[in-house]
């Protein structure tokens, strides 16, 4: 049976050092499937779109910027309890704080540079992954 759905992307810190391969193989091994993938970029203003519950925040600005600063790999992905899972494999948002043998953990330079996202519940997922694929691109 199918499983349910989560969204990602890899972040621009993460593509300028190289390390798409290596985040995409954590990503297959721990058992997700690549429902659609591309490799693209976001302007100012559609990063601040992207990120617009965060709009308050005092670090919304610099992480516009750094979201449009370089090419990212946004996916959709498909597992039994995606959305948890996919938390659980990226770690915490501070790579301080994030588990041996998460992403963040490997990857992350900072706690903006954290080299990847993954959406928080099913409805942000769907939200999201609609936001970088149209409905012919998702199989
Ligand atoms: N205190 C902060 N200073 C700078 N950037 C931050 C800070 N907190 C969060 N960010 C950036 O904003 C993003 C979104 O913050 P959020 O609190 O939703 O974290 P998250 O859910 O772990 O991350 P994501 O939504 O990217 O998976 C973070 O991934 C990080 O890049």
């Amino acid at each position: 049976m199918a499983g349910n759905k989560t969204f990602t992307m890899i972040k621009p810190d993460a593509v300028a050092d190289g390390n798409t391969g290596a985040i995409i193989k954590m990503i297959e091994e721990a058992g997700f499937r690549i429902v659609a993938m591309k490799k693209t970029r976001l302007t100012e203003e559609r990063a601040g779109q992207f990120y617009e519950v965060h709009k308050e925040r005092g670090f919304y600005q610099d992480l516009v910027r750094y979201m449009s600063s370089g090419a990212i790999v946004p996916m959709i992905l498909e597992k039994e309890n995606a959305v948890a899972d996919f938390r659980k494999l990226i770690g915490a948002t501070n790579p301080a704080n994030a588990e041996e043998g998460t992403i963040r953990k490997k990857f992350a330079k900072s706690i903006e540079a954290n080299a990847i996202h993954g959406s928080d519940s099913d409805e942000n997922a769907e939200i999201e992954g609609n936001f970088f694929f149209s409905r012919v691109e998702k199989f």
